[in-house]
């Protein structure tokens, strides 16, 4: 059988760094502006080649995300998205690129209410190779992770400035696929400048960790890419390509592909 889940996940990023090239995650909602813009935007990207993809299932009470992630979620949710639906997408999506990772980014009550065994069953069916879920904390990740066991997705959890180095230590026991660091204080954002001190707790954190580190949260121009590449195994860019969408609507495709590659090109 060939690789999914949290090892296709890691493998993707690995062999990306040893290539000399930036592994970057692409963050976008999905749904948003509507329905059926999504595999389009998904195949632009996956052009590109992304490490691994971020896909956003819009939730309606966003407590980390920031004004232009939120607005894409409003739009996505006038849509009236089912999480089935979700899934259908990703099994067409993964059908042309199977070789591409691709993660759910929601909130825990998205999967509560559809039920935690039957997400990760049906994820597993759809291909989907795991979840990112933002307000669940490790403490309260028993049944989600006792449910999850064996089943090989990606379950990445995520450490933040304000955690200390024991727990850092328990996160990296449970993330699989990577590890997801907030590289600041706060909301999710394109930002102008990232925090002086990032790049130094970066190489304190990687000497903690045998899967990959990814960062987020601010990424959104060449010289951010450039300073964060020798200290993280990934870097993820949300709102700088929500932004695009919000801009271009559903022609937003080529241009998502385009700002994709100049930032990862950032190192040429
Ligand atoms: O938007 P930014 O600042 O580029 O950050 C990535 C982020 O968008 C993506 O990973 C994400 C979107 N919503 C989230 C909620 C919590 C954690 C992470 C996320």
């Amino acid at each position: 059988m060939t690789a999914f889940g949290a090892k296709l996940v890691e493998t993707r990023i690995r062999r990306l760094t040893k290539e000399g090239k930036v592994a970057l995650i692409p963050y976008i909602t999905a749904f948003d502006p509507e329905k059926g813009a999504t595999l389009e935007f998904l195949r632009y990207l996956s052009e590109a080649e992304p490490a691994c993809i971020e896909l956003g299932f819009p939730f309606s009470d966003p407590v980390a995300d920031g004004p232009t992630i939120q607005k894409a979620i409003v739009r996505a949710l006038k849509n009236n998205p089912t999480f089935e639906e979700y899934l259908e997408m990703i099994a067409r999506f993964k059908k042309e690129f199977p070789e591409i990772p691709i993660v759910c980014m929601t909130y825990y009550n998205i999967l509560y209410r559809f039920g935690l065994e039957r997400a990760v069953r049906e994820a597993l069916s759809s291909g989907l190779d795991g979840f990112i879920i933002p307000d669940l904390p490790m403490e309260e990740a028993g049944p989600w992770l006792k449910i999850n066991k064996g089943k090989g997705l990606a379950t990445v959890f995520l450490s933040a400035p304000t955690s200390g180095e024991e727990r850092i230590r328990k996160i990296a026991r449970l993330s699989k696929g990577f590890l997801y660091y907030v590289s600041l204080t706060g909301i999710t954002g394109a930002r102008e400048s990232l925090p002086e001190d990032l790049t130094m707790r970066l190489q304190k954190i990687r000497k903690l960790l045998s899967q990959p580190l990814a960062v987020g949260f601010g990424i959104s121009k060449p010289e951010h890419v450039r300073k964060l590449s020798p200290y993280a195994d990934a870097l993820i860019i949300g709102s700088a390509l929500v932004a695009i969408i919000e801009r271009e609507k559903k022609k937003a495709g080529k241009e998502l592909k385009n700002f994709f590659l100049h930032l990862k090109n950032a190192n040429s």
